[in-house]
């Protein structure tokens, strides 16, 4: 049995489960974005250049991705301190830190993160999409993958030996790239030797997360030890949530606090509110997945920041959990997403 088995991995060492508390599953504290860039509407070249004031603050919620500032949260070290500080007040415990190689993950500031503030945080292993990644990741076999993986959980990633506790968020487009699939093999098979958690981003398309599971079932991968992340951009008739609810992944809402109306990597989605994602998780409740549903805010660009006007990592705690209960989701349900499904996903076998 590894020295892992039984416990969760944060970038401070190994914690017994019992000690993580409530947990935001999928979100970044650090990061840069620019992967994600989109141009902003036409005419409105000059307020992308400047939009942090108050008059601007409603477009920089419309259009998140088309303004570069916006995309560099690796810029609010101070900011994202106070927010932590914030969160743990709010009652949080623990943070699963998504980012991962190609978006600037920075494993020394999440460590001072955690050193600074309390709150446990557990850093993500692997790649991010086919965009992010460099001609020698595309080179790479998927032995040579699983390797690095492996490498990154046991010894430390980026040079450091800063353990990270999960594998992902591991990036997928739509479709599935021929690098992307390497990557998801070699995840599968370093979660074989590792027993680890393992969190996906989906392609935006409502057939990816099933594509992306059956890639890693085949791989060997353990499905009940994966979440699958962004459900509420990717997946919105109900009858094929349960379908793909049946496979057995976690089930991930993790774009509370996001409203906006035109989703611009897809104009097809009709992103959710807040409210139709409470709603999501009630019915999913009333089909008995309550032990597989976890939620976060995906907080990935600088707007999202209660220092820009957004709803920083709190607001789950803060304005979700009341919203829940109303809409008929237990306490012991709400406790069983925000504390022991998290716990169970992040425990190494
Ligand atoms: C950082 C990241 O992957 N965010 C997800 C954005 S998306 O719009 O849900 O794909």
């Amino acid at each position: 049995m590894s020295e892992l088995s039984g416990k969760v991995q944060t970038v401070l060492g190994l914690v017994d489960p019992d000690q993580l508390g409530r947990t935001m599953t999928h979100e970044h504290l650090t990061m840069s974005f620019g992967c994600g860039y989109f141009p902003p509407p036409s005419g409105d070249e000059a307020v992308a250049e400047n939009p942090f004031q108050m008059q601007h603050m409603h477009w920089l919620r419309q259009n998140p991705y088309s303004c570069h500032e916006n995309l560099l949260l690796q810029q609010e070290t101070s900011a994202v301190r106070d927010e932590l500080l914030a969160y743990r007040k709010a009652g949080g415990g623990t943070i699963v830190e998504n980012t991962t190689v190609g978006i600037d993950r920075d494993l020394p500031t999440l460590k001072q993160h955690a050193k600074d503030t309390g709150v446990h945080v557990i850093a993500g292993a692997g790649y991010y999409v086919d965009s992010t990644h460099t001609e020698a990741t595309k080179r790479m076999s998927v032995e040579k993958l699983t390797d690095t993986i492996v490498s990154e959980v046991l010894h430390g990633g980026d040079g450091t030996d800063i353990r990270c506790g999960v594998i992902g968020e591991i990036g997928t487009g739509w479709p599935i790239t021929e690098s992307e699939m390497k990557v998801l093999k070699a995840t599968a098979h370093a979660q074989i030797q590792l027993g680890c958690p393992v969190i996906i981003h989906p392609g935006r398309n409502p057939e990816a997360p099933a594509e992306v599971l059956r890639i890693l079932q085949e791989a060997g991968g353990d499905i009940s030890k994966t979440v699958m992340s962004h459900l509420d951009r990717t997946i919105f008739d109900d009858g094929e949530l349960l379908e793909f609810a049946k496979l057995g992944s976690y089930l991930e809402y993790d774009l509370f606090g996001t409203e906006m109306l035109n989703y611009h990597y897809n104009l097809e989605v009709d992103m959710p509110s807040d409210s139709q994602r409470v709603k999501a998780l009630a019915f999913l409740v009333k089909e008995g997945y309550d032990d597989k549903i976890v939620v976060a805010h995906d907080i990935h660009t600088k707007s999202r920041l209660t220092k820009y006007g957004g709803h920083g990592y709190s607001h789950i705690l803060n304005n979700i959990v009341p919203k829940m209960l109303m809409r008929g989701i237990s306490q012991r349900q709400v406790d069983k997403i925000l504390i022991d499904n998290p716990k169970h996903w992040l425990t190494f076998k």
